[in-house]
């Protein structure tokens, strides 16, 4: 469903001067659309205009051609999930309670909502045996971003609006939480406006990034890649900070680039047999599978001889990053590591390959020269992220 903000104005009672002033904005079917911008710019009152939770003063919104005011209170529930900061639960109802909110506004029969909640609950990565019955307080921030998400699926609206829903939990759980919207994303298609101050993250999660200024006004509406490179004003230049070429990290995942490869050997395997294997190639140092073919540690090809086994010695691996990790958090892990090579993993953790610092300069080189050469910007071909302006 499409999403068309045509001069949409809100003046608060008792202001002079609008929240929102005239903002025209298309919002693409089926792509994540990210508010980026200061705070107090009308972020949140543009978002929540769309839901009908902010009347407008004057200006139209349409969802799939139509009027918003024309939608009744139930079609607005069934088509458009919220998502908020801090993730808004109630705190005297259970998760599965939370979860069927909208379920339950709209009658759905018991059996039919318990099965939702428990599919939701899945999706979002909480086991519903072990989560469905606790309280909010019973949960960590994380889950409880996770439940917010997983309510504001459950009645599979065909639009998401997420206003900052990720701004109270610590880096690491967010990051993992970014992962996972791509990841639903990916399946799901659902037409997504997710309001955040953190331009990383709008980088990151946006198929397209509106930055906005004072009054909710369209500074520069485009997809990440062209307002990294070309900004339209020093305003935005402002905004994208000094570290514009890093950013453009966030762009690319780890399993967009050729990995490096190196020997590996399983926790079972003769010390001598795999010496020699290691004689023969050119590697200094090699890494140890378990038996599931996940990587627990880094030896060194010239001591690999004269240990007894393979299931001890060496140095445990650690900061691995998987191939759905973006290039800044492949550079994060090297830094907090202080090496030159890690490990990539795929989702079920099993050894894939490996990435170093080198590999990261040579993207930015290519990421470089690709602007450079072709002005303005091209458009992105972010791997998993449709090009907004391409439907197909
Ligand atoms: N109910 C209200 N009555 C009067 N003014 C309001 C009301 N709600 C918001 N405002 C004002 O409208 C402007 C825009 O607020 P809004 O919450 O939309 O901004 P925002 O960009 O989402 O900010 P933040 O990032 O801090 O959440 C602000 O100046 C705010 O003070």
């Amino acid at each position: 469903m499409p999403i068309v903000l045509d001069d949409v104005t809100k003046i608060y009672p008792g202001q002079e001067r609008p929240a929102v002033d005239r903002v025209s904005l298309d919002l693409p079917a089926g792509h994540t659309t990210v508010f980026v911008g200061p705070s107090g710019c009308g972020k949140t009152t543009t978002m929540r205009m769309i839901n009908r939770l902010i009347e407008p003063t004057s200006g139209t919104i349409t969802i799939d051609g139509e009027d918003n005011r024309r939608l009744d209170a139930d079609t607005l529930r069934r088509s458009i999930g919220y998502a908020i900061q801090a993730s808004g639960l109630f705190p005297h109802m259970t998760v599965a309670q939370n979860v069927a909110t909208v379920p339950r506004l709209l009658k759905w029969n018991k059996k039919r909502t318990r099965e939702r909640v428990d599919e939701m609950l899945e999706l979002v990565g909480l086991a519903p045996g072990d989560y469905r019955d606790r309280y909010p307080a019973q949960l960590s921030g994380g889950q409880q971003q996770r439940v917010g998400v997983a309510r504001a699926l459950a009645a599979d609206p065909p639009v998401l609006l997420m206003d900052e829903p990720f701004g109270a939990v610590d880096p690491i759980t967010r990051a993992s939480l970014q992962d996972e919207l791509l990841r639903l994303q990916s399946e799901l298609h659902k037409t997504i406006v997710f309001v955040t101050h953190d331009f990383s993250e709008a980088v990151k999660l946006g198929d397209r990034i509106a930055v906005l200024g004072p009054g909710s006004s369209v500074l520069q509406f485009d997809t990440p890649e062209a307002i990294l490179a070309n900004p339209a004003d020093d305003t935005v230049a402002g905004f994208i900070g000094d570290d514009a070429a890093l950013k453009t990290l966030t762009l690319r995942r780890v399993g967009d680039v050729d990995l490096g490869t190196t020997t590996t050997a399983r926790v079972s395997d003769d010390p001598a047999e795999f010496a020699a294997r290691l004689r023969r190639s050119d590697d200094e140092w090699a890494v140890v599978l378990d038996e599931a073919g996940r990587p627990v540690r880094w030896v060194r090809g010239d001591r690999v001889a004269q240990m007894p086994d393979l299931g001890s010695g060496g140095q445990l691996v650690s900061g691995t990053v998987t191939v759905d990790s973006t290039l800044q958090e492949a550079l994060d892990g090297l830094l907090s590591t202080a090496s030159a090579t890690t490990v990539v993993v795929d989702r079920d953790g099993a050894y894939r390959g490996t990435i170093g610092i080198d590999d990261l300069v040579d993207e930015l080189r290519r990421i470089h020269h690709r602007h450079n050469d072709a002005e303005p910007a091209a458009p992105a071909d972010r791997a998993g992220h449709p090009d907004p302006a391409d439907p197909s």
